[in-house]
């Protein structure tokens, strides 16, 4: 279970948020929604523990996620709204380096059969710089299929620049990961058909 309590954001000096709560359990999805500069991203990176929240506190598992870190980050999929991808690299050099620096186990096979299933196969030795935004966004998602032992997913707009067959591909991925007993948090602005009913939480109900 994933929990916040009394949540405040600081930018600068402005206040974006305050007393925000949410609960997020085994099996369900959370949008988070609201209009552009609401606050949604810092939210996530709250609750992610890469910013600091200015009041309030996030658990996990019934403890604060700045006291056990690396055991929160071990169970926490992180994809940020642009994927970082090295223009230099391949998909597949960009997908083992991000898979290493999460600690994941992945050898080469499995993450070339994982870019396949995202729908790089003709993309495979080709440099990231001349992906087209979708291709690139892919790449990152691709990471989906190698981290279902990460129950908590939470992925900022995860669903930009992908075609309408990649958009049901990713709603299937992610409500299947619910299904199984994970949890996904996420961003988006469009709708997605997703099995698992999401809950929804209005940021902007919570703006200051
Ligand atoms: N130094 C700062 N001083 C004041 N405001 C700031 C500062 N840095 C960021 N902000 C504001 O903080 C907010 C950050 O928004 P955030 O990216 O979390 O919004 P969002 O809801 O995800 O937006 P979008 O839907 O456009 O992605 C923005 O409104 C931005 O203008």
């Amino acid at each position: 279970m994933l929990e916040a309590d009394n949540l405040a954001c600081l930018k600068g000096d402005r206040l974006l948020f305050r007393g925000l709560a949410l609960r997020l359990a085994a099996g369900e999805l959370l949008r988070i929604a609201g209009p552009n500069g609401v606050g949604k991203t810092s939210l996530l990176r709250l609750v992610s523990g890469l910013a600091l929240a200015e009041a309030g506190e996030v658990r996990w598992k019934g403890t604060a996620i700045g006291r056990d870190r690396e055991a929160f980050h071990r169970d926490l999929l992180y994809l940020g709204h642009a994927p970082a991808l090295n223009d230099m690299l391949t998909p597949l050099e960009n997908l083992q380096f991000a898979v290493a620096a999460a600690g994941d186990d992945a050898d080469a096979e499995t993450c070339m059969q994982a870019l396949v299933r995202i729908g790089l196969a003709n993309q495979l030795d080709l440099p990231a710089r001349v992906l087209s935004q979708g291709q690139r966004r892919r790449v990152g998602l691709a990471r989906l299929f190698l981290s279902g032992r990460r129950p908590l997913w939470v992925l900022d707009e995860p669903f930009t620049a992908l075609d309408v067959g990649a958009v049901e591909d990713l709603a299937g991925t992610l409500s299947d990961h619910c299904t199984s007993g994970g949890m996904v948090m996420l961003t988006t602005h469009q709708d997605a058909p997703f099995a698992v009913p999401p809950k929804v939480l209005d940021v902007g109900a919570f703006a200051c």
